[in-house]
């Protein structure tokens, strides 16, 4: 009996392990759901059948305070976490830009997909931003880094009139604040807009040049308990190498200034050349980092270091070499908030 020549090679149905049913744990707003839902859609496609878990964060109810002052990013992954370590769920997806740049013991950053577009957003009311900014305009944003390139930016552009102040909450309380009237314009991540379907908001990105994105952002990372071989073997084919060297470059300039929330800090890392397909392939990477003082009392400070890559510790080495880079520059080295 011959069996058709596409199924030679396939091991007999019975032989073949059933993919891994997978418990997703995931936060409950727009954007956290939109996300857990497309790991879903990755790992359905494979096979797996896939459930989803929804908890709520210290994060997501402490609205009222700067994230700087309550404790930074581990209070939006905490919870996932715990369902992580009784095993009520397998994985967790995170914007990785809120994921604390050393996870608790036990936990392993287990897979990093392919980055949307990393840039920060302006969003605002009128078009024609930001020269239709009336007089003493006020721009809404919480994010140190933000905040003091918004500062260095508007002051470029000879608007030290404009005023910004603190804006928290969820992406769609944060719209509606804008669409309120409590601010003249926002600024966002480009990538959580596109995401839920809000990119026409955009009225212009900034170029890494004018304001530099922070470490992580845009890229999607699977957080799981480090000893479940089984979910990491089930992950890594939606894994996408050149995002996570770039991701592992950007965190490293954070671990190595004591980076969180509580810093005005930015990482930065591209190809030179074409990006690498998959580890080993040696590529160029450059990695621009901008640091400043959180009280806004001096002038950023920028480094940009180049070179060649070819696995993650290569990457986290000219991560530190940028680091090193600012703190040659002034930069301090923050202290753990935990
Ligand atoms: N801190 C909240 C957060 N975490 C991730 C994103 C956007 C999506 C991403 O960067 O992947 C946002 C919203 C924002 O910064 O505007």
């Amino acid at each position: 009996m011959s069996a058709p020549a596409s199924s030679a090679c396939a091991e007999p149905a019975a032989t073949r392990p059933a993919p891994l049913p997978l418990i997703i744990a995931t936060r409950e707003s727009r954007l956290a759901l939109w996300q857990a839902e497309h790991v879903r859609a990755r790992l359905q496609q494979r096979g797996h059948p896939v459930q989803l878990l929804g908890m709520t964060t210290r994060g997501d109810q402490i609205l009222d305070r700067a994230l700087s002052q309550v404790g930074g990013k581990g209070l939006f992954v905490k919870e996932l976490e715990v369902a992580l370590e009784q095993g009520r769920a397998d994985l967790a997806v995170h914007s990785l830009k809120d994921v604390p740049m050393e996870l608790p013991a036990g936990f392993a950053l287990a897979c990093v997909l392919e980055r949307e577009d990393p840039r920060d957003a302006w969003v605002s009311a009128v078009a024609g931003e930001p020269a239709a900014l009336p007089t003493g305009a006020v721009v809404g944003t919480s994010s140190l880094r933000r905040m003091a390139q918004l500062r260095a930016w508007l002051d470029r552009l000879g608007r030290d009139d404009v005023r910004i102040e603190p804006l928290r909450g969820n992406l769609d309380t944060r719209l509606r604040k804008l669409d309120e009237g409590q601010f003249h314009a926002i600024v966002l991540a480009a990538a959580g807009l596109r995401r839920l379907g809000l990119g026409e908001r955009i009225r212009r990105v900034f170029e890494p040049h004018e304001m530099l994105p922070a470490a992580g952002q845009g890229a999607l990372g699977i957080e799981i308990r480090a000893e479940r071989t089984d979910v990491a073997l089930a992950l890594a084919p939606l894994a996408h190498w050149a995002t996570w060297a770039a991701v592992a470059a950007e965190r490293a300039v954070s671990r190595a200034l004591g980076g969180s929330c509580t810093v005005p800090l930015a990482a930065h890392a591209t190809w030179v050349g074409p990006a690498p397909g998959e580890a080993g392939q040696p590529a160029g990477m450059r990695v621009q980092a901008v640091w400043a003082e959180a009280d806004g009392s001096a002038a950023l400070l920028h480094a940009q270091v180049e070179g060649m890559v070819a696995d993650l510790v290569a990457a986290e080495r000219l991560g530190q070499q940028a680091a090193h880079a600012l703190i040659a520059q002034g930069a301090r080295v923050a202290r753990p908030t935990v």
